[in-house]
């Protein structure tokens, strides 16, 4: 079928935690000096790839509306529209955030980081109240309309955030789509990775090789059933993308 809506998505840039190469989630850690110059590129890239953007979707996190924030002035739009939702955020990394990712792969091997990273239903530990992190991710004033406590994650698998990513697709993003919108989400390598498996259909093994680089935005263009008529399109050079998602996917490696 032909092409009916246009769809951007894009990680934020590189972050202080991605950095240091810590597990991050719903920790609100800020964009590097590196992340915030990824999101400059990714602005000019969206300015010259001839795609205008109507409505924008984000997290409640700072580094991914702090992206967003860069593309929009790039594009010459900053009083764009910008939806912000907690169920776009990253996957909450329970008791492993705030952990160096190649030294827990030296202390529970390889293997098991990457399964905690990239499989579909095997969740991390969960945030017990005594983890450094616990009261000010839990008593952040940004929740206060939500999260419920009984939706406050204290640990997620990729399937618990398609879980609570998905409502949102289908009440914010599809109607902005049917409406003609061409819509941008600036969110998280694991809220995105979640979007990406919905979409193209993968299956719960094909999802374990994916890997998002920051800041470089890909594009779908949907079907009038909202399926992608192709697969994702990076706004960046071949080269550049699969040299990020290695490296991705590397951060989970012994040093
Ligand atoms: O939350 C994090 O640590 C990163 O943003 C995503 O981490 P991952 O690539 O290890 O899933």
């Amino acid at each position: 079928m032909a092409a009916k809506y246009t769809l951007i998505m894009v990680r934020h840039g590189e972050s202080e935690w991605n950095q240091q190469n810590l597990f991050c989630g719903w920790y609100d850690s800020l964009l590097s000096e590196k992340g915030e110059q990824e999101a400059k590129t990714a602005a000019e890239a969206l300015a010259n790839s001839g795609l205008t953007i109507d409505v924008a979707h984000t997290s409640v996190l700072t580094r991914a509306n702090k992206t967003l924030e860069s593309i929009l002035q790039g594009i010459g739009k900053p009083d764009l529209e910008v939806k912000k939702t907690w169920r776009l955020n990253e996957r909450h990394y329970g008791g492993l955030t705030g952990m160096n990712k190649s030294e827990t792969a030296e202390k529970y091997g390889e293997e098991q980081v990457k399964i905690w990273r990239r499989s579909f239903d095997v969740p991390p530990p969960p945030m017990e109240p005594d983890h450094p992190y616990y009261n000010e991710i839990v008593n952040d004033p940004r929740y206060a309309d939500g999260p419920s406590k009984e939706e406050f994650p204290m640990f997620e698998s990729l399937k618990l955030t398609i879980d609570r990513t998905l409502p949102y697709w289908k009440e914010h993003i599809i109607p902005d789509l049917l409406a003609g919108k061409t819509v941008i989400i600036a969110a998280h390598g694991n809220s995105l990775r979640g979007i990406v498996k919905h979409l193209d259909r993968m299956s719960d093994e094909e999802i374990m090789g994916l890997n998002l680089p920051t800041g470089i935005p890909f594009v779908y263009e949907l079907d009038a059933c909202m399926h992608p008529v192709a697969p994702m399109r990076f706004l960046g050079d071949e080269e550049t993308v699969k040299k990020a998602m290695e490296e991705v996917a590397n951060q989970g490696k012994k040093k």
